[in-house]
């Protein structure tokens, strides 16, 4: 049994999953990430590191873009949006930072694989990816993949989606984006 069954086993399940979020949650999230001042990623585990890879790519753009977390992220205020990623939208650390962030006026977008969660009830926009979260028992959606690889490669996806659609819209480009990435590397 070759790694090619496996690879086009995950292929499938992405085309499937991507196909299914809702659009317009996108082009909301998109319209409130093009205003935004700030950009804050929070997530953890898994998903955290989609998030920081949004992020990076925001940067490259010539966003403002935080992990939150880090040592150097600075303050969340009005005009600002975080972006929360929690497959379970439960997780009690991130609902609080959601809440938070709401309290000093932000705007939240949640990437979350359950649509009536408390993350969903917080954020201004939720995208749902309908895949199963880390506790596959508790979900609806179902995914031959453990726990919620699913959810978490579909949010790297779909982030690198929204950075073309962002980079259309902006006119941005490879070159640009390449001068702003480290060069203390
Ligand atoms: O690491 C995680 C992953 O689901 C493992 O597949 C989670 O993202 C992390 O445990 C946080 O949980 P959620 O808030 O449900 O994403």
């Amino acid at each position: 049994m070759g790694i090619r069954k496996y690879e086009n086993i995950v292929l499938d399940e992405l085309n499937t999953t991507l196909n299914r979020i809702d659009e317009n949650a996108v082009e909301e999230a998109i319209r409130i990430l093009k205003q935004a001042n700030k950009v804050f990623v929070l997530g953890l585990g898994r998903t955290g590191l989609m998030g920081k890879s949004f992020a990076m790519r925001l940067m490259h753009m010539g966003k403002d873009a935080y992990v939150v977390g880090e040592t150097i992220t600075p303050n969340l205020e009005d005009g600002d949006v975080l972006i929360v990623g929690s497959g379970s939208g439960e997780t009690k650390g991130l609902v609080q930072m959601a809440e938070k962030a709401k309290s000093y006026q932000g705007r939240v977008i949640a990437l979350t694989a359950t649509p009536n969660s408390t993350i969903t009830r917080i954020a201004d926009v939720s995208i749902v990816i309908q895949a199963p979260t880390k506790n596959k028992d508790e979900s609806d959606f179902v995914s031959v993949q453990p726990m919620a690889s699913l959810y978490e490669q579909s949010i790297l996806l779909l982030c690198d989606s929204m950075i073309l659609e962002l980079m259309d819209m902006a006119e941005e480009n490879n070159d640009e984006m390449f001068k702003r990435h480290s060069n203390l590397e």
